[in-house]
């Protein structure tokens, strides 16, 4: 099953209106589109962006309809990936290549997330991608929570309307809530869509540039000091996702195991969601240390949530991965 199995489930999560269904019909348009399917939420009674993909020709579709996939339909969501796989391997055709699932413009990602568990097995690379409208500031103060759960579980922000307004002021703001994101800011629609959905996740590492944070958003470095043993280390991330909530939008980072082979474990996790640590055996071995993005919880507050934990707190530094004493 494994290697019939689609390579990647991309999530594609932005603020209503962003231009998520346009950048989706631009990436449908391309030929390295090809063997995608395509599952569109929409949380209304009628289902218009499901009828306005439909339009794009023919592909594989199916609908999520009447809720909302973060609230409501997230058995739904692991039921309709199922069957898409499934007849897709009936009809004899070869596997998809990604399944893209179009989510409602307040849908909150990491509950989206956590419902795909049942699809481990078959071992999908999960990605999220987040469109952030150049002109819609007033709806993003008017919704920040969503707003800002959406960019910080993004491992490739996508800057969308470049044609209606200047891109710098949505891209700081993005890159304040989520430095680690791959930012992409193209006016061309079509080598947007390219870039959106083909810019690999390990990108979302390395994106250089500095941001002024967002000043509701905090975005911490964590360093675990020498006496912090590995179960300290797995306390100290149970003990934030428990304390912040919804408040954690997002933790990345690496960890050197207990027994140490000389690679580092990969630590994902999005809203309160942590995927299993996975081993980076190919890469050069990298600093150990955690970045957490986090609403309203500033590193004073991070520090007493667990005061005598062995761990260093302070501002992430973008790019350089450098702290400056918090
Ligand atoms: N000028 C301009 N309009 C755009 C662009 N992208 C999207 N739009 C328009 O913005 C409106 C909303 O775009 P959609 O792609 O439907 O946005 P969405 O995020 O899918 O919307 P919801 O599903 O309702 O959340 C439509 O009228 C689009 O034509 C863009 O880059 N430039």
């Amino acid at each position: 099953m494994t290697n019939e199995s689609p390579a990647e489930f991309i999530l594609l999560a932005g603020f209503l209106g962003s231009g998520k269904t346009t950048l989706l019909r631009d990436w449908l348009a391309l030929p390295e589109a090809a063997d995608t399917a395509v599952i569109v939420n929409e949380a209304g009674q009628i289902d218009i962006d499901g009828a306005v993909i439909a339009d794009s020709g023919p592909l594989p579709l199916a609908m999520l309809s009447n809720g909302c996939v973060c609230c409501s339909l997230t058995n739904d969501l692991v039921f309709t990936v199922q069957s898409l796989l499934e007849s897709r391997e009936k009809a004899g055709l070869p596997p998809f290549r990604r399944i893209i699932l179009e989510c409602s413009g307040l849908s909150r990602p990491g509950p989206i997330l956590r419902s795909l568990g049942p699809l481990a097995p078959l071992g999908l690379r999960v990605r999220a991608i987040a469109t952030c409208d150049a002109a819609q500031a007033e709806a993003r103060a008017a919704h920040f929570d969503e707003f800002a759960a959406q960019i910080a579980a993004a491992d490739v922000v996508v800057v969308t309307k470049l044609d209606q307004a200047e891109g710098e002021a949505a891209t700081a703001l993005a890159a304040g809530i989520n430095p680690l994101a791959a930012r992409i800011v193209e006016p061309d629609p079509a080598r947007r869509a390219l870039a959106a959905f083909t810019t690999p996740p390990g990108a979302a590492l390395s994106t250089p540039g500095a941001a002024a944070p967002h000043p509701r958003i905090g975005v911490h470095l964590v360093e675990f000091l020498g006496d912090a043993g590995w179960d300290d280390r797995l306390d100290w991330m149970e003990n934030l996702a428990a304390f912040a909530g919804e408040r954690l939008l997002r933790m990345k980072g690496f960890l050197h195991p207990a027994e140490d082979d000389g690679a580092a474990l990969l630590v994902q996790v999005v809203g309160t969601l942590f995927s299993p640590l996975s081993r980076m055996a190919r890469t050069a071995r990298t600093p150990e240390a955690l970045v957490v993005i986090a609403r309203d919880l500033t590193a004073q507050d991070l520090r007493s949530m667990a005061p005598d934990a062995p761990v260093r707190i302070s501002r992430y530094a973008d790019g350089a991965r450098r702290a400056s004493a918090a």
